[in-house]
């Protein structure tokens, strides 16, 4: 007998459409994605990659089309169901606590309830469980050095690789990432690069994502999206060479390099 780690795509989504009073922000969109892959949307602006995105991680209701996760339908499922059936949306900075520390955030991140997975650490004999996992957490985003500072007095960078060390609390399956390198410098891009590697090990992603380079770099597969449609798809030497993803970009100003 199949099981759920025997179906090679983790997601699924077949005519997925979401029209907003009458204008389809995204039309028809087949999007699979493979089990333990890191697979990126991209499209230039107003493609329809967040709302895609947002479909995706159920925040928004189809108007069309279904969802499947691990072979389940979860086309009306709510966002917090679906966290608990192993996908988890990279939280915003907001959803950590500015004035607790690095260690504390992890650690209420690690003391959410979710659904009936057991959380051994939730009785108070096995508070140093929960100590050495949030420490592991933080040393695996690399914060170990900023483990007592408050979250808003972190670097920017650095804020979010503490919001991934809460979303990760959660041992998501598959984990989603709306835009993880936007309003990086250089070090904090390479670092975040890394970081994602690193996660994906076991996981698997899917990102929204601009910045290219970190696009081919990290990415088995790209859904190139445009006017809410899918454009192409393919590995990153596949579809930077398609014409019409070049155009697609020029057209809007956006270099596909
Ligand atoms: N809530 C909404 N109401 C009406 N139109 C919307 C809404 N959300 C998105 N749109 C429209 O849908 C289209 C796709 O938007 P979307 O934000 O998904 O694109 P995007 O590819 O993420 O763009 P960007 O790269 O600029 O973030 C755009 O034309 C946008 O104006």
């Amino acid at each position: 007998m199949d099981t759920v780690s025997d179906v090679p795509y983790i997601v699924e989504a077949s005519g997925l459409t979401k029209e907003f009073k009458g204008f389809a922000a995204v039309k028809n969109v087949n999007l699979k994605i493979r089990r333990h892959t890191i697979h990126a949307l991209i499209g230039p602006n107003g493609a329809g990659k967040t709302t895609c995105f947002n479909l995706i991680t159920k925040f928004l209701e189809p108007t069309r089309g279904t969802i499947r996760l691990n072979g389940r339908d979860i086309t009306r499922t709510l966002p917090a169901d679906v966290a608990r059936l192993g996908m988890v949306r990279s939280f915003q900075i907001s959803a950590t606590f500015p004035h607790l520390s690095v260690l504390e955030n992890v650690r209420i991140a690690l003391q959410r309830p979710l659904g009936n997975s057991f959380r051994f650490w939730q009785s108070e004999t096995s508070l140093d469980a929960l100590n050495d996992r949030a420490m592991e957490l933080i040393a695996d985003v690399d914060l170990t050095a900023y483990q007592d500072h408050l979250a808003v007095e972190l670097p920017y960078g650095r804020k979010r690789a503490l919001e991934i060390a809460t979303t990760l609390a959660l041992d998501p399956e598959m984990l989603l990432l709306d835009e993880p390198t936007s309003g990086m410098g250089r070090e904090d891009i390479a670092r975040t690069a890394d970081l994602i590697k690193r996660v994906a090990q076991n996981r698997t992603i899917l990102m929204v994502e601009h910045n290219l380079s970190v696009v081919a770099d990290l990415s088995d597969m790209i859904t190139v999206l445009a006017r809410g449609e899918i454009l192409t798809e393919g590995p990153y030497s596949d579809v930077s060479k398609n014409p019409q993803v070049v155009e697609a970009y020029m057209g809007t100003g956006h270099g596909a390099h």
